[in-house]
């Protein structure tokens, strides 16, 4: 280290050790509950006197010497526990994403019914959300690193299952694996990280966990890609290489601590501030520790009582709300669409005029490409803007662009074409097909698509023809049953009409997942990991974490019967208004949680939901963080 910036670190850590030595002074003479205390609406800028304005500029100093002095010593041991902790969500994303392009495969190897199809793939999600669930008694009680070794060994049990299965009701085991160890890994990583971060990495940090699961999407549809080339057992390679990050991440936890917040709660103080010191480099620990030490005192004290700890959560207010703000989050994150465009984003991008169906399946890898794109830039954002601008933003674009979405799918029904050949098949007799004499309602039968000619200037020659049962690829019979035929200007659609519209629909996803990936889709995660106290931080993530895989079943399992009865640009007018309405209640009841320290993010909630983020202007989170001694002042 050069002479001038170890000096510099010598002023900058003599400056921080005189505050913590301040503060300590304070909390000594008995004002340790201002830390606390100055959550509500008594303390707000105007309540500061004149006199303040100096000492105010001589804070805002020394508040930034102390970031400065915080970002410059971050040791990388932080990094390394995120890191490991994220290959959770990076299974998370794997495991959820890469199921589609197997299905291509194993449907046709092992002569999968849509039934059986919907199973496998809701299996998991709908596995995740209970074990979601269980994973909230299994963090309180054996902590957060013990539930990571779980989950990394549920993934790679799984895969392995997955990747021998030698029939399909041995697959529906191993997804059921495999959705057990996602709810314990979604519910775990983001507080794991979030209790290790120091307190201006933290949201970063925990917005990594997103990124990875966006990333891991997107590796999956990589894999996918490449793999089913492979007609053959292309699945199990797909299924069962995610067995290497869960190994990497059982192995890399073995040498990993446990979250120091958990063991102080256990009462291992002396574990904890080995850990603490390990994980905090040379930095001073005593006020961090104190700090955790005194809010699990005080917790226990205010939010006594006996019972579940659900039940504490629900009879306590400033827990009942910050859980309603949680599971809101996490239903909205869901009820906006996103994994219906992330399902649907290939058959737009057919649309749009990529009409080979061999590419279908990388074109999911574009959407999932940009969505993971997106989540980079919400990793940039989110110490930036903070966590409530961040959302709000977000959800207002995911909610504009959704109807732009709808609007495009409005253009193409209203010039979608007609039905201009209706050829005869003995099948044809009873088939619903033939009566169809528009592309629109034609697409929206799930037993039928739209065949047809085109050249530079025009469609012509369509029809509606029952689709082929082993395979959407082709129609049951005629000219679209033929691949050669297929290749010299006739052309199969299934699920889409062609359309000179497309370009707004394009827009309208390439929109969608710039506005939903950097807000609505890592803060949910990202804030709950911080709202809740201590006592409640395991119940109220596995209860939010359920909500997110509930609600994600839900809209995932019912899209299509959605689509059929109000057309697909009714769907996406509906996401939308769920988007807005999903604004409305984030900007009533979502405080910023940006920069506190998670002991005192619990006050925020001591007010009425739709007031709450009045309780938390910047102003009063510096006078309460750094500097105890002046809330007297800010309090006057
Ligand atoms: O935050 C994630 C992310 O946005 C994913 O792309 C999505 O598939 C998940 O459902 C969601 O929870």
């Amino acid at each position: 280290m050069s002479r001038k910036s170890s000096d510099n670190d010598y002023s900058l850590r003599s400056m921080s050790n005189l505050m913590g030595e301040r503060r300590k002074k304070v909390n000594d003479d008995g004002e340790r509950s201002l830390i606390k205390a100055p959550s509500n609406a008594s303390i707000n800028s105007q309540a500061v006197p004149a006199n303040a304005a100096t000492t105010t500029s001589t804070g805002d100093l020394e508040r930034e010497a102390r970031k400065q002095f915080q970002q410059d010593v971050t040791p990388a041991f932080v990094y390394v526990l995120a890191a490991f902790s994220a290959l959770g969500g990076f299974l998370f994303g794997y495991d959820t994403g890469v199921i589609s392009g197997a299905m291509l495969l194993l449907k046709r190897e092992m002569n999968l019914s849509a039934l059986w199809q919907e199973v496998l793939i809701s299996s998991t999600v709908a596995a995740a959300a209970l074990s979601a669930l269980a994973g909230g008694f299994l963090n309180g009680v054996f902590g957060r690193r013990v539930c990571i070794l779980l989950a990394s060994f549920i993934f790679t049990s799984g895969g392995i299952v997955l990747s021998a299965a030698p029939d399909k009701e041995v697959l529906l085991v191993g997804r059921l694996i495999v959705g057990l160890g996602l709810g314990i890994a979604s519910m775990t990583v983001p507080v794991y990280i979030a209790e290790t971060s120091p307190p201006h990495l933290r949201g970063q940090l925990v917005t990594v966990n997103t990124l990875f699961i966006t990333g891991g999407q997107f590796t999956a549809s990589i894999i996918d890609g490449a793999f089913s080339y492979l007609r053959h057992d292309g699945w199990r390679y797909m299924l069962g290489l995610s067995v290497v990050p869960a190994v990497l991440q059982f192995v890399g936890f073995l040498f990993l601590p446990e979250s120091p917040r958990w063991l102080i709660q256990k009462g291992l103080t002396q574990k904890a501030r080995r850990v603490l010191s390990q994980i905090r480099g040379n930095q001073n620990i005593d006020e961090e520790y104190d700090s955790i030490k005194n809010s699990i005192e005080e917790e226990e004290k205010d939010c006594g009582g006996d019972g579940p700890v659900i039940w504490r959560m629900l009879t306590y207010p400033p827990t009942r709300r910050a859980l309603l703000v949680g599971c809101g989050l996490q239903m909205f994150q869901q009820l906006s669409g996103i994994n219906t465009v992330m399902y649907y984003g290939a058959t737009i991008l057919q649309m749009s005029g990529v009409r080979d169906d061999k590419l279908a399946i990388w074109l999911a890898g574009v959407t999932a490409f940009t969505n993971f794109l997106f989540t980079l830039l919400g990793v940039w954002l989110v110490e930036r803007v903070g966590r409530r601008k961040l959302t709000l933003g977000s959800i207002i674009g995911t909610c504009l662009s959704l109807s732009l979405l709808a609007i495009g799918f409005l253009l193409s029904a209203q010039h979608t074409p007609p039905v201009t050949l209706h050829p005869t098949d003995p099948s044809m007799v009873n088939s619903t097909c033939n009566r169809h004499l528009l592309c629109e309602p034609c697409m929206l039968d799930p037993a039928c698509g739209f065949c047809y000619r085109e050249n530079s200037t025009a469609l012509f020659a369509s029809s509606c023809v029952p689709v082929n049962t082993a395979s959407t690829e082709k129609a049951a019979w005629g000219r679209c049953s033929n691949s050669t035929q297929l290749r010299v200007h006739t052309y199969w659609a299934y699920n889409y009409c062609p359309t000179s519209y497309s370009w707004v629909v394009l827009l309208g996803l390439v929109l969608y997942l710039a506005f939903f990936a950097p807000g609505m889709g890592p803060m949910p995660w990202t804030i709950n990991s911080e709202i809740y106290p201590l006592w409640a931080r395991s119940t109220g993530n596995a209860c939010s974490a359920g909500v997110n895989w509930t609600f994600n079943f839900l809209v995932s399992l019912t899209f299509l019967h959605v689509a059929q009865n109000l057309t697909y640009y009714g769907a996406f007018f509906l996401y939308s208004s769920l988007a807005l309405l999903g604004f409305f209640f984030i900007y009533g009841c979502l405080p910023e949680t940006k920069g506190r320290r998670l002991e005192e993010i619990e006050s925020l909630f001591d007010n009425q939901l739709p007031r709450l983020w009045f309780a938390s202007q910047p102003r009063r989170l510096h006078c309460s963080i750094f500097f105890t001694d002046r809330v007297a002042l800010c309090n006057t």
